[in-house]
């Protein structure tokens, strides 16, 4: 059996990756071998069988008995451990989260569902590192990689919207805190069905710019606003997250010689868990929407075609509907005002789902012959 090295499983990737291997049963064809940054010799994720004690994950050794290790530690864990681990003349096939590793020449962005072709190819050349995409990149083409796979897409504008799970576990709590903090601040107007609307607004605003609004961890009030800047800054102005867009997806796709532009806004709203997108595709050529939504809908497992009226729109094409779930809906098709070659659409999809944690389950699987 294949040792295999967990290494971030508790953290909130990790978790969702842990509830999803126990659901597909991963554990069953693997040896698995947990790691600690912060409880050697603690105890281990309850996985339905007894597993040795929590090993260090700085040491190399330790990681060097593994086959296959699969990190949702960090980048930073990744940057301090995998040159060493390498240098070591440790051979075995490195899965990570982070992002790190993954423009790198020797590693392939994993999102098998679009791009396992590219997968196979990396494995026949004995590529040995396997990286997950980012979240919204990797949602985007869950919903339209049909488009892609047709060759039908001159250029896409993503407008995102990006939930506070992307940000981390403690900004997840803040937008929490954030809105109770809003409501509790005009509790008192609430109750009263006769007070002003304006000085109920003005109240909030106060209490939104206010001192003691928990602003900790987004540095700014999210909860009833957005924040339209994700990760730093580059030099031509976009932001790193928007500058993934047209790298990573075209890395993706195994294209980047000849690139698809991709570009657009990134912003963080005040959704828990799930990004959405806005998206304008310019098609190469005129292409019916009967056959955008054929094409969309028939492209993998989960992407679902949600039809473009305002009932099936507000039930299943937001991130309350889709929350916790691996469905990719892609709706609002329509041709737009610009021309009969540029189309509309809007995903929602989970980014702890397929934004983190299923592609990398799936290269495990993928690892031992079960996938493709
Ligand atoms: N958040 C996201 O949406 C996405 C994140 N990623 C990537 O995944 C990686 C991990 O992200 P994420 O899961 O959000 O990180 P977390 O902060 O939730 O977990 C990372 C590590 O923090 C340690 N930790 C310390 N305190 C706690 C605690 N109270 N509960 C749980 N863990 C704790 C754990 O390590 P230990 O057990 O060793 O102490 C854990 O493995 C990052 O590289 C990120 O870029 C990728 C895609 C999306
Ligand atoms: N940056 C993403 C989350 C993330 O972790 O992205 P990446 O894996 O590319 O660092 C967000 O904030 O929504």
């Amino acid at each position: 059996m294949k040792k295999v090295g967990f290494v971030g499983w508790r953290g909130m990737v990790g978790s969702v990756l842990m509830g999803r291997m126990l659901e597909e049963k991963d554990f069953d064809g693997i040896e698995p071998i947990f790691f600690t940054t912060s409880n050697v010799g603690g105890e281990g994720p309850a996985i339905g069988r007894e597993i040795p004690p929590l090993k260090d994950a700085s040491d190399i050794g330790e990681l060097a008995a593994m086959d296959i290790i699969i990190s949702c530690q960090g980048g930073d864990y990744t940057k301090s451990v995998f040159k060493p681990l390498r240098d070591s003349g440790w051979d075995g096939y490195w899965i990570d989260a982070a992002s790190s590793l993954r423009m790198e020449d020797d590693a392939i962005i994993i999102l098998d569902p679009v791009n396992l072709d590219v997968i196979k190819g990396g494995l026949d050349k004995g590529v040995k590192n396997y990286i997950g995409g980012n979240c919204t990149v990797s949602l985007m083409l869950m919903g339209i990689g049909g488009l892609f796979r047709e060759g039908l897409v001159d250029w896409v504008s993503a407008q995102t919207y990006q939930a506070a799970s992307g940000a981390g576990a403690q900004n997840m709590r803040e937008l929490i805190n954030q809105m109770g903090a809003i409501r509790d601040s005009v509790a008192t107007e609430l109750a009263d069905p006769r007070s002003n609307i304006l000085d109920i607004d003005r109240k909030v605003a106060e209490a939104m710019r206010g001192e003691s609004f928990p602003t900790e961890n987004f540095g700014h009030a999210l909860g009833g606003s957005l924040l339209p800047w994700i990760d730093t800054a580059l030099e031509n102005g976009q932001s790193r997250e928007e500058w993934k867009a047209q790298a990573e997806t075209n890395k993706i796709l195994g294209r980047s010689a000849s690139p698809v532009p991709i570009d657009g806004t990134c912003v963080r709203i005040g959704a828990m868990r799930c990004h959405s997108q806005a998206l304008t595709i310019k098609l190469n050529k005129s292409v019916s929407i009967e056959s955008v939504e054929e094409i969309i809908a028939s492209a993998n497992d989960w992407v679902s075609v949600v039809p473009n009226d305002k009932e099936s729109t507000l039930a299943k094409l937001t991130p309350t509907a889709v929350t916790g779930t691996l469905g990719v809906p892609v709706g609002r098709l329509r041709k737009t005002n610009m021309g009969d070659q540029f189309l509309n659409a809007f995903t929602v999809g989970d980014q702890l789902l397929w934004g983190a944690a299923e592609p990398l389950r799936r290269m495990l699987r993928i690892l031992m012959g079960d996938i493709g």
